[in-house]
């Protein structure tokens, strides 16, 4: 069946995102060591832009720019470089008008980003990492995507302890994140969740978090999915390299629209463009599943 619960369209300063379809948000990384695209965007941040510019043109309502690689074990990054990296790109497509939300978990890049043009913050740290990213966001007024990881620490996918049951453990960490936030002033209004695929999660986890994504609807706020090229692709089809899951990809984007999700995390966009509208011509039809 289809579950869609639209919700009331993200407010991005002088434009909205509207839900009532679901909505591609792009990655651009300009990293030197991102799990499937690093090295590709760093040290020339016009042709980072143009990439940025070749996105939004194939449909995507949000570019996501993140200079720091969240993969296990990454090298950590001081604030100054992470800047360096993602301000040049940031002023570039903001400029343009596209809609940029900065992937960080420093405070310090937050603000800059901020100040660069970015629109949304996205923290894969749910706002634990840094102690001055709660305050940066609810001063800002600014949409915040808020991201399951077992850990706020350097390394986000630390998880000694393992799930009881992952589904409503990420549920009940978001959940109390989402609590977090607005007892902060940041309104509900402006926060998306995303359960943080392949962060710290096992095989065994990621699908079940597939399979139960229509929970995090009970959660009353727009659900971001971000499985694009990940671990669980591979895992599935004989270990295909990280180059090679755009199939796997769409399908989990797609499977993530049935679901309910409001915006999937995607490398290639006109793919994933095309399959979300093949996602809406069979809900609007009423088609099963
Ligand atoms: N909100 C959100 N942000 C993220 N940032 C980086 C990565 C991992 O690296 P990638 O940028 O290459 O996908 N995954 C996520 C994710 O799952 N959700």
């Amino acid at each position: 069946a289809h579950i869609s619960a639209p919700r009331p369209p993200l407010a991005l300063g002088d434009r909205t995102i509207r839900f009532d379809a679901p909505q591609v948000m792009a990655i651009l990384n300009v990293t030197p060591d991102s799990f499937s695209d690093g090295g590709k965007h760093i040290g020339d941040p016009q042709a980072a832009a143009d990439t940025g510019f070749a996105m939004a043109a194939a449909g995507a309502a949000l570019v996501d720019v993140g200079g720091e690689s969240t993969r296990p074990r990454a090298a950590r990054l001081w604030e100054g470089d992470e800047i360096a990296r993602i301000v040049p790109v940031i002023e570039r497509l903001a400029a343009a008008g596209v809609p940029v939300s900065v992937d960080t978990r420093k405070a310090a890049v937050m603000e800059a980003a901020l100040a660069a043009g970015a629109k949304i913050v996205n923290d894969v740290s749910a706002l634990r990492h840094d102690p001055r990213s709660m305050e940066v966001v609810a001063a800002a007024g600014c949409p915040v995507i808020l991201m399951h990881a077992p850990s706020a620490g350097d390394d986000p996918h630390d998880n000694p302890a393992g799930y009881a049951d992952v589904v409503s453990d990420v549920f009940d960490m978001l959940e109390e994140r989402v609590e977090a936030c607005v007892a902060a002033g940041i309104g509900r209004e402006r926060i998306m969740v995303d359960p943080g695929l392949g962060f710290g999660k096992g095989l065994a986890d990621n699908l079940a978090l597939v399979n139960g994504l229509a929970a995090f609807q009970g959660l009353g706020v727009p659900l971001l999915f971000a499985g694009s090229r990940k671990r669980l692709i591979g895992a599935l089809s004989n270990e295909a390299p990280v180059s090679e899951r755009l199939g796997g990809s769409i399908a989990l984007a797609f499977r993530a629209a049935q679901q309910g999700a409001q915006m999937v995390r995607v490398h290639d966009v006109k793919e994933s463009v095309q399959a979300l509208h093949l996602w809406r011509g069979l809900a609007d039809a009423g088609l099963s599943a």
